[in-house]
């Protein structure tokens, strides 16, 4: 068979593939005689049918693609999944089944797109899209015989050109190799792409041509004329009543049986084009109501479009001044009325504290909290005429980092505020002072713009000094840039006093060296980070509550959450149905964009412990990924005195999005190192790594956790670690190895009431793989994910594979 005119994108291969094969030729050709000799030998000895020796001799061609000499250095991933069941060929064409560089580059299928989005979304591999055309695929028998249904390979050349160019390739029990022997076991027993595409049509032929003949059976029983004789019949009608009667009783007997169902082979193609309209309307009923059926107890306010959505907040070191300057933004914005104020001023004198009045503006939820609302952070809302503000005013104290953490994860901006009270700046920027910590925490939770307000300017000490303010910003902002990753230009410097509101809303005349914005046109001048509202739906639960129904507490990161939306909370896998949404003014609104802070009432859900903080609610049909094991970019700050360096086994807190729990660094992939002209490298497998090194782990949570990947939705993508109360590492997720959920089984729609919720209990526990502790003894342990096209899902996991390269 001459291969080039069979598989003609083999060409542009055979060419390159050319230079390679002069250089071996002499060897080849000797190890080719030496191999056929034996293969003769064996032959003549065991008098094997002349197919295994046919076998026997593609194999040793093959070998003569391969250069014994060059082992790579560094074996490159191919990846590729089993196809669900035997293809057919229509079928053929949707299975990517095989990424990696190729010299040709055909046309990728919209499928193929919608495949390798979600095998990376899965982190099943990041795929490198198909460049391999079909005609260059092979499947040997051997894995037939294995797995009882073929998986689509490379044919020999293509490997041979891979591996000799990119020193690609591959083994049956998708472990990757490096030496040349295990090349040879996995080409084995071949079929061509050829052989494989007559058996197909054969077999694709046998089957059209026994349907047609059902079919042709089938009209013949329901193709009849007005005295229910049917058109073979009418041949013989007239002739004898006897026929007729005989063909009667057939009829009777059969029934009106339903026509063959046509073959796979005509039918497979479709059910792929079918699955999109499936995405869309949903086929499990399992419980939800339509929206027109959900009632509202509360009248329905209209979504203010016209403001943007921001949340801010206030960090910094005890007593710099964080509530005082809430509180006054509040006043300021007319957010607190007359009565109020008089109020806090009359309880702040009774306790002796004057000054204090403003403070307690940003205890107002102090009501709400007696309620059960239990977010520890302050939070209120102040409007503007650009934007509606959801404002944290965040503890200062070190033992309330963890609830910082939680104000900071819900904001777009921080404001960073520093006392210019002599000694209170310095207290405050001291190693552990919190004004350090809270910037580098605020940064690593996604907030890229830094207010830093530098506060009691009108203070005695200070009086507006302009030197003081100089050297308190030329103090903080080299922390900032090299210890915090801010930019310069996400850094906004600007003087105030918080408790006299000088600067906030006005600039006052106290201080004519600063001629810049007020505070309140620097934050309504601020870009609020993109969101993505076509994304998936993401809700990150803060807290939940108990009010006439179960209501959660959360910042819609991605995609827009609806009255009616049908979700599932993850991990646990639960369903609920959105029946009320209230912004931050708590006004029940029909939707949320991307950014807002919202509380979510749901039904399906009675009990609010089923719900907590660290859950996401996503999608029902679009489930947020669920983890225990991930790969993460490290930045390690300044790790502790008695514990100075990171090894796999080290142990800390985790803090990302919602989520603080333990984590388990299992292993150090790499480190980045210099090389001798300063420029970065990965160096693979350190030992350990120090304070201010920036490493690739492996990171292993105590339960399964929801996150995504960094690059796709970034705030559920980074993490802090934290060891003894002290920030020591900041994290960014690269990849995950997915833990499978079980599907939730169909709850027939006639099962109504209790009996629903009972079997809905039943039915919506959750069910993962993974976390055994031997997963990590052995590396090479990790399961293989198995994508089924037809349900758009992983679903099982078995067989041992790497996930990492
Ligand atoms: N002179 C002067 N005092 C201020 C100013 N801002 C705040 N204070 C005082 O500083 C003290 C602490 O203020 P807070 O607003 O409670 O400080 P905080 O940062 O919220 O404190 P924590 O919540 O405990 O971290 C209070 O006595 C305020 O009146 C200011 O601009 N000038």
């Amino acid at each position: 068979m001459d291969k080039k005119e069979d598989f003609p994108a083999l060409g542009s291969l055979e060419k390159k593939k050319d230079a390679n094969q002069q250089s071996n030729q002499k060897n080849k050709k000797k190890e080719d005689k030496k191999e056929d000799e034996k293969k003769e030998e064996v032959n003549t000895e065991t008098q094997k049918p002349v197919e295994e020796v046919k076998k026997a001799k593609l194999k040793a061609t093959v070998r003569t693609f391969v250069p014994k000499s060059s082992v790579p250095k560094e074996p490159v991933k191919i990846n590729y999944y089993i196809p669900h069941e035997e293809p057919t060929l229509a079928e053929m064409d949707y299975f990517p089944t095989l990424g990696g560089p190729a010299p040709t580059a055909p046309v990728v299928s919209d499928a193929q797109i919608r495949h390798s989005e979600f095998l990376e979304r899965h982190e099943l591999f990041k795929p490198y899209i198909c460049l391999i055309p079909k005609e260059l695929w092979y499947v040997p028998q051997e894995y037939i015989d294995m797995y009882g249904f073929p998986i689509m390979s490379l044919l020999p050349e293509l490997y041979a050109y891979l591996w000799n160019t990119y020193n690609i390739f591959f083994t049956p029990d998708a472990q990757w190799q490096t030496n040349s022997s295990t090349v040879m076991s996995t080409l084995g027993e071949l079929w061509t792409h050829a052989e494989w595409r007559d058996r197909i049509i054969a077999k694709e032929q046998k089957e059209i041509e026994e349907w047609e003949r059902e079919m042709r059976e089938w009209e013949e029983e329901n193709l009849e004329d007005e005295d229910g004789v049917s058109i073979d019949e009418m041949d013989s009608y007239g002739k004898g009543k006897k026929n007729k009667k005989n063909k009667k009783k057939k009829k009777d007997d059969k029934g009106k049986r339903p026509p063959p169902p046509p073959p796979k082979s005509l039918s497979s193609y479709k059910r792929f084009e079918k699955k999109k309209d499936e995405t869309v309307v949903p086929k499990k009923n399992i419980g939800f109501k339509e929206v027109s059926e959900i009632t509202f107890e509360e009248e329905v306010v209209e979504v203010d479009e016209t403001r943007q959505p921001s949340s801010l907040v206030f960090i910094g070191h005890v007593d710099a001044g964080k509530s005082t300057i809430c509180g006054n933004l509040m006043f300021m914005t007319g957010m607190v009325d007359e009565r109020t104020t008089e109020k806090f001023k009359q309880e702040a004198k009774e306790k002796n504290r004057d000054s204090w009045w403003l403070a307690y503006v940003m205890d107002i939820n102090d009501d709400e909290k007696s309620k059960g609302k239990t977010v520890e952070v302050g939070r209120a809302t102040m409007e503007t005429p650009t934007k509606r503000y959801t404002i944290f005013d965040a503890p200062g104290h070190k033992n309330y980092v963890p609830d910082m953490i939680m104000g900071a994860a819900m904001a777009d901006v921080a404001a960073l505020v520093i006392s210019a009270r002599k000694g209170e700046f310095e207290a405050g920027f001291e190693r552990d002072g919190q004004t350090r910590e809270h910037a580098q925490l605020a940064r690593s939770l996604g907030v890229s713009k830094l207010v830093v307000v530098v506060n009691k300017m009108d203070e005695e000490t200070v009086q507006w000094n302009e030197a003081r303010y100089n050297d308190i910003v030329s103090g903080v902002t080299p922390f900032l840039i090299e210890q915090c990753g801010y930019k310069r230009e996400d850094l906004i410097f600007i003087p105030i006093s918080g408790l006299n509101g000088q600067n906030i809303e006005k600039l006052t005349p106290a201080c004519t060296w600063y001629q810049g914005p007020t505070l309140i046109e620097i934050l309504d001048n601020i870009e609020p980070p993109k969101r993505n509202a076509d994304g998936p739906l993401r809700v990150p639960v803060l807290d939940k509550m108990k009010d006439r129904g179960v209501v959660a507490f959360g910042k819609v990161e991605s995609g827009v959450i609806k009255i009616g939306s049908k979700l599932a909370v993850m991990p646990n896998n639960l369903k609920c149905q959105v029946v009320g949404i209230y912004n931050c003014k708590l006004e029940l609104v029909r939707y949320a964009n991307p950014g807002e802070n919202i509380q979510i009432k749901v039904r399906m859900i009675d009990d609010e412990n089923l719900i907590n903080k660290g859950d996401v609610l996503c999608p029902y049909d679009n489930l947020a990924p669920l983890t225990d094991l991930f790969e993460a970019e490290l930045s390690i700050l300044e790790l502790l005195p008695h514990r100075p360096i990171i090894t796999p086994g080290y142990k800390s807190m985790m803090h990302l999005h919602t989520i603080s729990d333990e984590i388990v660094i299992q292993t150090l992939a790499g480190v980045y190192e210099l090389d001798g002209s300063g420029k970065e490298y990965l160096k693979k497998n350190p030992k350990y790594c120090k304070s201010g090194s920036k490493v690739i782990v492996k990171i292993s949570t105590r339960v399964p956790v929801c996150l995504e990947k960094y690059e796709f939705i970034e705030h559920m993508g980074r993490f802090t670690l934290r060891d003894e109360g002290r920030t020591i590492a900041l994290g960014k997720v690269l990849r995950y190895k997915p833990t499978v959920v079980k599907k939730v089984e169909e709850i027939p729609s006639n099962v109504e009431g209790d009996q629903a919720k009972d079997e809905e209990s039943k039915t919506a526990s959750f069910e993962y793989t993974g976390s055994e502790t031997t997963l990590f003894q052995n590396e090479k342990k990790y399961d293989v994910l198995v994508y089924d096209p037809e349900e758009d899902t992983i679903v099982t996991s078995s067989n041992a594979a790497e996930y990492t390269e």
